[in-house]
């Protein structure tokens, strides 16, 4: 007989999911292959930034109360007793009306708390005596990069779970961090189940499609920031298909099928679950797309079975499988972020479910605004090109008008959401 499934609520779904979530492991990579990895501890500054007073120009570094009595009729004469370059240190202290040539980034000479641009500076020089005059006051630290002033030792500059970009590469090689801690990347195992695929090099045959779903996903698990593990393309036969995800899912922090999951008579993943002893947390969610989205564990390791239609496999892998992944990447925010945006498309279909529409989000005049990036079907596979966002569309009776305001999932940021229901 037919077996009736009963939909849970998609918060209840990503709770039960969320359960069986693993903490993230660390490791050190080399900071020239840290780029495009999360951070495993919180990034400390392991001294100040800069760690000596120093000069932000070119220019000469004097005490800057020599300079109360000077204007521009009354200039004031400075012995030059020294001369310095970035990385160069003077031995000097300087006394009343002394100043030392010093170039940008140099550290400033003990007795000093101001710099004169050599702009503003006028040089002479007699036989071995090097004069310079200024002809403007000049405050004290006025021109100065001081101690600190980019970081203080001890700070928090950036948490855990952050990705590393340019910017934190930076930082990580001010500190003198050659090794960086991240997150070791989750190992995420992949089947595609189906008789009718033809891998993407295969001519197009009667009754065959090309599988699309296994670049997908990978795709979706290497932005999530996890590992694929792709062990090929299954036919729909239950004793290979068992064989198959048996031995794949010991090697693996996770696992993903796709296709085989609903009622059909060649959709094996539900026996497949039983026959391995692991437990349904759900097989039928209230959603569209991917309302068929199963999630098992086995000895607490999930094994998620996405569906066969290319959008609901996406969305599937979105809300259910992207948050174990970030949490393992050290995240606090693992789920999507969300944010309001204006509807500016008119969407009349009516749902008892709540939609996620593949869509495209854009900034208009300040204003977030969203539509849908094509047909929303959940075996279309075109709209998921421009999808950058999936907005979501509660269940009800009726359709949605242009100009009203709607969540939207954003597909491609980093900075996540608590929650998001
Ligand atoms: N009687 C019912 N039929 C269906 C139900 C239902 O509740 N009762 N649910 C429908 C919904 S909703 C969905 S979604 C699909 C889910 O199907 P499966 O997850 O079991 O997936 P398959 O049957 O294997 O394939 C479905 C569809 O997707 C194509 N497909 C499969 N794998 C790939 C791939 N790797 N790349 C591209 N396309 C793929 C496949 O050819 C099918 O067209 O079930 C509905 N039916
Ligand atoms: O899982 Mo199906 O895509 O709900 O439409
Ligand atoms: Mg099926």
């Amino acid at each position: 007989m037919l077996e009736r499934r009963n939909p849970i609520k998609i918060g209840e779904a990503v709770r039960k999911v969320m359960e069986y979530r693993q903490e993230g492991k660390s490791e050190y990579v080399s900071i020239l292959e840290s780029g495009g990895r999360y951070l495993s501890e919180d990034l400390r500054a392991t001294s100040d930034v800069p760690h000596f007073d120093r000069a932000p120009y070119d220019g000469y570094a004097i005490r800057s109360q020599d300079t109360s009595a000077a204007s521009q009729s009354t200039p004031v004469e400075f012995e030059v007793v020294d001369h310095i370059g970035a990385g160069m240190l003077s031995d000097k202290t300087l006394g009343p009306f002394q100043a030392v040539r010093i170039m940008t980034g140099a550290q400033m000479p003990k007795g000093a708390d101001s710099v004169v641009m050599l702009e503003l500076a006028g040089a002479q020089e007699q036989g071995s005596k090097k004069t310079m005059t200024v002809k403007k006051v000049h405050k004290k630290g006025e021109n100065v990069s001081y101690k600190g002033e980019d970081a203080k030792e001890g700070q928090v500059l950036v948490r855990k779970g952050t990705l590393i970009n340019p910017g934190v590469q930076a930082m990580l090689a001010t500190f003198g961090y050659a090794e960086v801690p991240v997150a070791r990347k989750p190992v995420v195992g992949l089947y595609a189940t189906g008789t009718e695929l033809l891998d993407v090099g295969e001519p197009l045959q009667p009754g065959k499609i090309r599988n699309s779903n296994s670049y997908m996903i990978s795709a979706q698990i290497q932005r999530a920031g996890a590992e694929v593990r792709y062990f090929g393309q299954l036919q729909d036969d239950f004793d290979t298909c068992f064989e198959a995800v048996r031995e794949a899912v010991k090697d693996v922090d996770l696992f993903i099928t796709t296709g085989g999951v609903s009622v059909g008579d060649f959709d094996y993943l539900p026996q497949i679950y039983e026959k391995l002893g692991a437990e349904v947390l759900f097989n039928k969610v209230a959603m569209r797309p991917g309302s068929v989205t199963t999630v098992a564990q086995l000895d607490g390791k999930l094994m998620f079975g996405l569906s066969g239609n290319p959008s609901a496999c996406y969305v599937g892998f979105e809300l259910f499988a992207r948050p174990v992944i970030r949490t393992m990447l050290f995240s606090e925010r693992p789920h999507l972020r969300k944010e309001q945006a204006r509807l500016d498309a008119d969407f009349p279909k009516a749902n008892p479910f709540t939609r996620f529409v593949r869509s495209s989000l854009s900034a208009e005049a300040g204003r977030l605004v969203v539509v849908p990036s094509g047909l929303d079907k959940s075996n279309i596979i075109m709209s998921l090109a421009g999808a950058n966002s999936l907005m979501v569309l509660p269940g009800g009776s009726r359709g949605f008008e242009r100009g009203m305001e709607v969540d939207v999932l954003l597909l491609e940021d980093q900075e996540g959401s608590l929650w998001p229901w």
